[in-house]
């Protein structure tokens, strides 16, 4: 069985990838993930992430994880990435 939080960072970096293509530099204010079936060890899973939408600095993404036939969902995630500057980076 997969955990949880090697399961969210595989979430977050598609997630975290897609908002970076699509807005610049963001970072992930809100994520938010259903677990609703285990992943077992070792299984091949997709991941599919698409744009909820845009609302200024703000971007929605929303990913499922299922088996790669499409037939098993085994989370659902929303999320929230925030356009930021440099000058965030650094502390400012
Ligand atoms: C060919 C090769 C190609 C390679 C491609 C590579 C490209 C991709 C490259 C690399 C991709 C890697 C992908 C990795 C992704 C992972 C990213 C992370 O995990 S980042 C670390 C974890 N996140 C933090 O540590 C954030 C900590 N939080 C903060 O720094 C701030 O809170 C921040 C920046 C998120 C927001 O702060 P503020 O001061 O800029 O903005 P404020 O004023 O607080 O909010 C602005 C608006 O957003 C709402 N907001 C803020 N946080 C919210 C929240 N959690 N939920 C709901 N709304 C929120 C607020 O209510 C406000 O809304 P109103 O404008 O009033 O409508």
């Amino acid at each position: 069985m997969s955990m949880g939080g090697a399961i969210a960072t595989m979430i977050d970096t598609v997630t975290g990838t897609h908002a970076t293509f699509l807005s610049g530099p963001v970072m992930t204010a809100n994520l938010n993930i259903n677990y609703r079936r285990p992943i077992p060890l070792g299984s091949t899973v997709l991941l599919e992430s698409s744009l909820e939408k845009k609302e200024g600095r703000k971007t929605f993404i929303t990913c499922r994880v299922t088996s790669t036939d499409g037939s098993k969902l085994h989370t659902e995630t929303s999320a929230l990435f925030l356009s930021i500057t440099a000058s965030h980076l650094l502390g400012g």
